[in-house]
């Protein structure tokens, strides 16, 4: 199986739409389309129900590019299709960007205007820092990819956006049952998950591959929970990804970039176009 186009298609553009492919809770209101404008509202309340229920469950994007940190970063993956970015705020990674730094607000802008939504990627971070950089408008989502608990992720819940959180998973062979017991506890809270391989004191970005057949395994036995793959996936590899572990999203950090640390135009070009049919 691989993502359909037109539903990639569908999540960009200012006033695009982006379909939700999260299974949450039926306590927690769910529409099954957003559009951009949804996430520019989701400080606010659509009658008496919070658009993104207690702490947020979407996945909004199909193609995710993680850490991208110039703006030719975000034009090729506009026009290669892909519809989300990652904005890495932990300081230790190659790919960190600097919220203090005026650079980093014109990028989160820039990208917001050709309709991509902005995912803040976090390790253990404060919950002044990341509603500060959700203050200033620059993420649409966060992402929590550090040792972060449920507890931690549920008092986020102020800051009122989408939360995604990397479930890092060993790079062999995993049973259905211990991938579930990893997922469930998310899911079952209406968070979004990202599966990622376990990178160590890194957090991610390590460019090593989970095993696609435990994957697999474990989302044919979990059809309606929807999820993203990350972790060692490049241009040559994504569409063979999709087809074992019948993901519907993707997220790539190093497998488009060269030298390490820089996207290439190229290789986004090509990631997007062998992650769509
Ligand atoms: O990319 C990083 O440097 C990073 C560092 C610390 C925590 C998370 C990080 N990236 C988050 C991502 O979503 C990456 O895309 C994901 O780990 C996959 O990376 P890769 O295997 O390089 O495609």
């Amino acid at each position: 199986m691989q993502i359909r186009s037109d539903k990639r298609r569908a999540g960009r553009g200012p006033n695009s739409v982006a379909v939700d492919f999260f299974a949450t809770p039926s306590s927690v209101y769910q529409p099954s389309v957003y559009r951009q404008s949804d996430l520019d509202r989701s400080n606010e309340t659509v009658g008496s129900i919070e658009l993104f229920g207690l702490c947020g469950a979407r996945n909004v994007f199909h193609i995710k590019i993680c850490g991208i940190r110039l703006k030719s970063d975000i034009d090729a993956i506009e026009a290669a299709g892909g519809d989300a970015v990652g904005l890495n705020f932990f300081p230790k990674s190659i790919r960190y960007l600097d919220p203090q730094s005026a650079s980093t607000g014109e990028l989160a802008i820039y990208a917001q205007k050709r309709g991509l939504t902005r995912v803040g990627v976090f390790v253990n971070e404060s919950a002044e820092r990341i509603g500060s950089i959700s203050e200033k408008k620059w993420i649409d989502v966060i992402q929590l990819h550090g040792d972060e608990t449920l507890g931690d992720a549920k008092a986020l819940a102020a800051i009122r956006l989408p939360i995604l959180r990397a479930i890092k998973l060993p790079a062999g062979p995993i049973g259905v049952n211990q991938i579930d017991s990893r997922i469930r506890p998310w899911t079952e809270a209406g968070f979004g998950v990202l599966l990622d391989v376990d990178a160590g004191p890194a957090h991610g970005g390590s460019g090593t591959a989970l095993d696609w057949d435990s994957l697999g395994r474990w989302s044919k036995a979990n059809e309606d929970t929807s999820w993203t793959l990350a972790g060692g996936l490049r241009p040559d590899n994504v569409a063979e990804a999709i087809n074992v572990t019948g993901a519907k999203s993707v997220d790539v950090a190093s497998g488009v970039e060269s030298p390490r640390g820089k996207k290439s135009a190229t290789l986004i070009s090509e990631f997007c176009r062998n992650a769509n049919p």
